[in-house]
């Protein structure tokens, strides 16, 4: 009998779980570390995750959920980092860089380490001295609550290994979920910070009235602005009319389920950051990227109207209906 492919999944959140519904289905062995006792008892004793896409049901012959991070992934060959950015470092304070030899790490994080202000995949090499070679990221549009409902889906694996990437592409091909893999690992990994920052704008315009014509051209003006940043830090050729670069924007800023746009849209309603953040169970990772990138942007001067108008919403106290009609005057 083939010995069954072991997956560590770290993160109990709702992406997380469609990662985990998609792997275990494959049968991959699939060992979920979450980090709250509760679920984990939950999960070993009716197969759903108690707080994020519970209607999905795992079948425990293939998923082995704990709340010890280390046991999670000593026999894993591939480890898949599923948790909000801002949390990652406190997730993996208790693994040394031995621990992570001979893995490959997947990010499947759409955010950078703030404070650091680093892709994902840079703090797995700095700190743990993951090769980059050794890393892959999850890219592409993908609601994990389509997944759950096993809606045609379509991922984009980046790695600078493309044999690396197109194995993991193996892993998650189904039914419904179709895999590419992609040698521009840092442009996707920058897309999906930006496009989070995007729908963060768009759910803040949509907040203040401003209807589908203005989304369309702020859309449309911040793929200029993406395509400005990534020839700034990383010029490659790129199509960025593929589905991980626009592709991903475009679900991110017209989706219903987008975390980062409902947040934008409370700010636009006149909530404030910590009572959008309180009603939300679920973390808008736009909210601390934009502080990144504004950092980040401070070196590289990139004239970008909608991320900076957004970090002085969230971060400096304007109010949000000023920046939208500064842009409104701006866009063409
Ligand atoms: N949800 C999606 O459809 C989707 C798709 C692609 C990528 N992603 C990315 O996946 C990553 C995980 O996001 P998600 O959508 O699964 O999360 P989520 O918004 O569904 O859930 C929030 C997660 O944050 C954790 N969390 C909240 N407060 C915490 C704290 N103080 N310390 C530690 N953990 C805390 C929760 O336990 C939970 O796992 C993000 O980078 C996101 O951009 C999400
Ligand atoms: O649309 P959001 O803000 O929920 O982000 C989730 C994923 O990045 C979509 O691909």
């Amino acid at each position: 009998m083939q010995e069954k492919t072991k997956i560590a999944v770290l993160g109990g959140g709702s992406w997380a779980t469609a990662l985990v519904k998609i792997l275990s289905e494959n049968k991959a062995e699939v060992r979920w570390w979450l980090r709250n006792t509760e679920d984990v008892q939950h999960l070993q004793q009716f197969g759903h995750n108690p707080r994020y896409i519970s209607g999905v049901k795992f079948d425990l012959n293939y998923v082995l959920p704990s709340n010890n991070i280390q046991a999670t992934i000593q026999e894993a060959d591939w480890v898949i980092v599923a948790v909000p950015a801002a949390f990652i470092q406190q997730a993996l304070s208790l693994l040394s860089a031995e621990a992570f030899q001979g893995k490959t790490l997947v990010s499947a994080v759409k955010g950078m380490i703030p404070g650091q202000n680093v892709l994902i995949t840079d703090f797995l090499k700095n700190h743990f001295g993951v090769p980059a070679e050794h890393q892959c990221v999850i890219a592409g549009p993908c609601h994990a609550e389509e997944v759950a409902l096993e809606k045609q889906s379509y991922l984009t694996i980046g790695s600078h290994d493309i044999d690396r990437a197109e194995a993991f592409c193996q892993l998650l091909r189904n039914r419904y979920v179709k895999a590419n893999p992609l040698d521009d690992i840092d442009g996707v990994e920058y897309c999906a910070v930006l496009k989070n920052i995007i729908a963060l704008a768009c759910g803040i315009a949509h907040g203040l009235n401003y209807g589908d014509n203005f989304q369309a051209v702020m859309v449309s003006n911040a793929m200029e602005e993406i395509e400005r940043f990534l020839h700034a830090i990383m010029p490659l050729p790129r199509k960025l009319t593929g589905s991980a670069y626009l592709g991903d924007l475009l679900v991110t800023a017209y989706s219903q389920f987008s975390r980062n746009r409902t947040f934008g849209n409370m700010i636009g309603r006149g909530y404030t950051v910590k009572s959008a953040q309180f009603e939300m169970n679920m973390v808008a990772e736009g909210y601390y990227a934009v502080q990144s990138i504004h950092e980040l942007n401070k070196r590289l001067n990139v004239e970008m109207p909608i991320v900076s108008a957004v970090y002085r919403i969230l971060y400096e106290g304007v109010g949000p209906g000023v920046e939208i009609d500064i842009l409104k005057d701006q866009f063409k």
